[in-house]
């Protein structure tokens, strides 16, 4: 059985149509990457898996489930964790408190026993920061851990976010261009730690991202997407060398793709999508 399923979604904004006819289905244990030009529909997709929106028509199915008319919130509960194009933390917060936070969601204790703070409530707070730390220390931050988020550079922000989706043990995690702000080398390592993540926590990847190399790199399977619809979809070595995709989006000799690091016109400037955010 699939983890994720989404059958023939369309989705329709007044005389925009968004996504067309979308088919795409995801494996137990895949990283699937969703690559395609601005505007192309990749986070309409996302915002339909998450619940953010209602596709027009199609469903979307999740280990079997049909959670097409499922709010975000139990759709969060069933194990679908997701990042943000623009990075969604707290910024005048840690690190630390980002990830304890974002575990709240799970715990156990209700919002009274919170601010009583009985030895329950302590020893599970524990618990949470023991898990922050973990997963801090995974993926390399743990020397970050009491910094403000607001004093972090973007890419590493990029970085504390998916650790804060991680910290709510999601069993599917969709990540919205997280290399997005990073230079080549930087992508390269998060490609290693995106491998890593998946080998450590069992988690189900699926990754939208202009960093070509990286997708192709890490996924194995990719989706091209174009005005809402599939362009083409393969094995990442097959989409990368497809004719369409190499001359429309990548800008580059067939022959030869590893030449482009990224869409150039999509890359975001680093500085400029800090700023953006901070
Ligand atoms: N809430 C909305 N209302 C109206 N139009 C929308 C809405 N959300 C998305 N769209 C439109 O749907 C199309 C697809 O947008 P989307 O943001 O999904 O593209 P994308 O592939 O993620 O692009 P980018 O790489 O720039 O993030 C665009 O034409 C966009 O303007």
């Amino acid at each position: 059985m699939s983890v994720l399923e989404v059958d023939n979604v369309s989705i329709h904004f007044g005389g925009v149509k968004a996504l067309q006819h979308i088919d795409l289905k995801v494996g137990e244990w895949e990283i699937v990457g969703i690559i395609g030009p601005n505007g192309a529909g990749k986070t309409t997709l996302f915002n339909c898996i998450t619940g953010f929106y209602s596709p027009t028509s199609g469903s979307v199915r999740y280990r079997g489930m049909d959670i097409t008319g499922k709010p975000v919130h139990e759709r969060t509960k069933l194990g679908i964790g997701r990042t943000f194009q623009n990075v969604g933390l707290v910024k005048n917060t840690t690190v630390l408190e980002n990830l304890v936070t974002a575990q709240h969601l799970e715990t156990d204790y209700d919002a009274f026993a919170g601010i009583l703070g009985g030895p329950a409530t302590f020893a599970e707070e524990r618990r949470l920061a023991d898990r922050a730390h973990q997963i801090l220390e995974l993926m390399n931050l743990d020397g970050v851990a009491q910094a403000r988020v607001a004093d972090l550079p973007y890419g590493m922000l990029k970085k504390v976010e998916i650790a804060a989706v991680l910290a709510t043990d999601p069993d599917l995690l969709l990540l919205d261009e997280p290399g997005s702000g990073m230079g080549p080398e930087e992508a390269h390592q998060l490609g290693d730690t995106l491998l890593e993540l998946r080998k450590q926590f069992g988690v189900t990847i699926v990754m939208i991202d202009h960093h070509v190399p990286l997708v192709t790199r890490v996924s194995d399977y990719v989706y091209c997407l174009n005005f809402g619809e599939v362009l083409t979809e393969g094995k990442p070595d097959e989409v990368r060398r497809h004719p369409e995709v190499v001359r429309a989006y990548l800008g580059e000799d067939p022959e030869e793709p590893e030449a482009s690091t990224v869409a150039a016109a999509d890359a975001p400037a680093t500085e400029q999508a800090r700023e953006e955010y901070v």
